[in-house]
């Protein structure tokens, strides 16, 4: 026997009025196309796409902010769809953490306590134990503007976790920090996940960061699901071109009829006289460009037919010997056709 999803989002469609002046088609203004999705319980799920895929709509209707026109939000099996947010099992962490300027971090977090009428030693051991999840023991004073952009970021996850949601949901949290402290904190708020065991439902436009934290991914292209699946999955066998290119493996090949992509990891360049082992799949190209990148080399080269591809070259004890190619000399690509990934055939 399965168990009960923890989420079901149960062919969810929501569609905007059209913007005065806007001179969009129908279509534009849908959101969320029919979109239906199980998340598991303890699971960290992330919804991946450009800007205005639909992502954040999805997770405002997932928080109760936005009602779908057609289809059902459930949780536990239980239909949420006209319950509102404040009696859902879930939380929203905002982008901008959405924090009260006025309010020490101690109070910010215990917030929304208040209406779930908890208040004394109970309201208190539940702040001090939020604020030791995120970290922040010492802060409690402390105003916001008091804060750096992490231990912001830490509160409104304390603020959502005092709640002890079944659900969190969070909305691009780590945008608004810096490279090295947002890799920081996604292995921190991983870790966290992991050891609370709470159900994760994470929007991102970054490709790398969801496939750092997440379990499983669900890649959105115009309202609609293109891919679902776990996160090497989704990186290795992209389905359609747009998951390949949005994960960044546009290396697209024609073999007769077959249309198939090779990840720039899964290629190499020998020179063009070397001898070949039967099992890879070589093809005569012209190497046009060596981009050194110190942990690595990214070579640009062309076929004969004019398709231009790119092959990484992971830098390693081996290339410190130097390279077997040059720019602007002919080389062989090779490859084992275990790394073909056919696409599927385009939709409308
Ligand atoms: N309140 C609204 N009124 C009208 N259109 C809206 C509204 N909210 C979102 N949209 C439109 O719905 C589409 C999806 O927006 P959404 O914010 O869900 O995308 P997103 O993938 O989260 O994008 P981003 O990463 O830029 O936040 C966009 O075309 C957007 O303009």
């Amino acid at each position: 026997m399965t168990s009960t999803p923890r989420v079901q989002i149960l062919n969810v469609r929501k569609q905007f009025a059209a913007t005065a002046g806007r001179t969009s088609s129908e279509r534009d203004n849908v959101a969320v196309n029919d979109v239906s999705l199980d998340i598991a319980a303890g699971e960290f799920f992330s919804l991946l796409g450009p800007s205005g895929c639909g992502k954040t709509t999805l997770l405002r209707i997932l928080a109760g902010f936005e009602t779908p026109d057609a289809g059902k939000i459930m949780i536990d099996g239980v239909d949420m769809t006209n319950v509102p947010p404040n009696r859902r099992p879930t939380n929203l962490v905002f982008q901008h953490y959405a924090l009260f300027p006025h309010l020490s971090v101690e109070k910010n977090v215990a917030f929304g306590l208040g209406y779930q009428k908890i208040r004394g030693d109970e309201a208190r051991q539940r702040v001090a134990a939020a604020l030791e999840q995120v970290q922040l023991i010492g802060f409690e004073n402390r105003k916001p503007h008091q804060l750096s952009g992490g231990q912001k970021q830490r509160v409104a996850l304390a603020r959502a976790l005092v709640l002890r949601p079944k659900v969190l949901l969070l909305d691009e949290p780590l945008s608004a920090l810096d490279q090295k402290l947002r890799r920081e904190m996604q292995v921190e708020l991983k870790h966290l996940q992991r050891s609370l065991g709470i159900t994760f439902v994470f929007v991102t436009h970054d490709q790398e960061e969801a496939l750092v934290m997440s379990d499983r991914i669900a890649v959105m292209n115009a309202g609609r699901l293109e891919q679902v699946g776990p996160s090497a999955e989704v990186f290795e066998r992209p389905r359609t071109e747009f998951v390949a290119r949005f994960m960044g493996a546009a290396n697209f090949f024609n073999g007769g009829a077959r249309r198939f992509i090779v990840r720039p990891e899964k290629l190499s360049l020998r020179p063009a006289d070397a001898s070949v082992n039967g099992q890879l799949v070589s093809r005569p190209v012209t190497v046009v460009e060596r981009l050194y990148q110190g942990l690595s080399t990214t070579w640009t080269v062309r076929e004969a037919g004019g398709g231009v591809l790119s092959v990484y070259e992971q830098n390693s004890a081996a290339t410190q010997q130097g390279s077997l190619v040059s720019e602007g000399q002919p080389a062989l690509l090779c490859w084992d056709r275990c790394h073909e990934v056919e696409m599927e055939a385009k939709g409308e």
